[in-house]
């Protein structure tokens, strides 16, 4: 675990950015740390934690499931991102599952302090707006692309969404996502996506590296 103090961790996250030191202190004095291993989960969809999680280290997935257990995931969220903000404006239950892709460290703050803090702290009020905005923007891609494009158009997109530019500035993808995350992500049948997948690699518009890195075409925009 990080050996900086909470007022070291919390200079460093965007949400606290413009808090005035006293505000900062009185944050970090709320705020405690907390480690997820692998695979653990950090919120219950359907349960209330009371809690918000600020990602320090480490990479999370939200998902949502239907009764059968068939999963989606929402977003994979990075440090810098919160966790569990929704929960604590509306006091409804958590929207969704989230669960530690890697070990993933972070600050939890309670819903008292949370409560607290905001009205104190317009600052932070205005980044959780900007935040669930952005979500909502996202959102509405999704639901356009879900209700207007068939899965070559959705899975060009989820790539499209993870690519970065490499060393060379091609656009790539370094990690691996596999066929049935990928699956998850545009609401398809495995078997679909390796099928449109393959499709796509035939016809040169994604390439995959020696190195298992995959080159996608700048083409691909065309689908997606
Ligand atoms: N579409 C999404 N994109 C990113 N994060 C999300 C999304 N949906 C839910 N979350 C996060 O997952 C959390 C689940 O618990 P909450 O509903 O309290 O708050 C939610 C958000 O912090």
């Amino acid at each position: 675990m990080s050996m900086l103090s909470n007022l070291e961790l919390i200079r460093r996250v965007p949400l606290f950015a413009l808090l005035t030191q006293s505000q900062a202190e009185s944050v970090a004095d709320a705020v405690s740390k907390r480690r997820f291993k692998r695979g653990e989960t950090v919120v219950e969809q359907g349960e209330k934690s009371n809690t918000l999680f600020i990602i320090l280290t480490g990479r999370v997935r939200v998902v949502t499931a239907d009764k059968r257990g068939r999963e989606v995931i929402l977003a994979t969220l990075s440090p810098g991102d919160y966790i569990g903000e929704m929960s604590l404006i509306d006091n409804e239950a958590h929207s969704a599952t989230v669960r530690a892709e890697i070990q993933t460290d972070m600050l939890a703050l309670g819903r008292a302090e949370f409560a607290r803090c905001l009205p104190e702290n317009s600052s932070m009020a205005y980044a959780i707006m900007k935040g669930l905005v952005q979500r909502l923007r996202a959102a509405d891609r999704k639901i356009e692309s879900l209700a207007l494009m068939d899965v070559y158009g959705r899975v060009a997109r989820a790539l499209l969404e993870f690519a970065q530019p490499d060393r060379e500035g091609a656009l790539a993808i370094r990690e691996r996502i596999s066929r049935q995350d990928i699956a998850k992500m545009v609401g398809a049948s495995r078997e679909m996506v390796s099928r449109v997948m393959k499709d796509l690699e035939d016809r040169g518009f994604i390439e995959t590296r020696e190195d298992g890195s995959m080159l996608i075409k700048d083409r691909l925009s065309t689908l997606g």
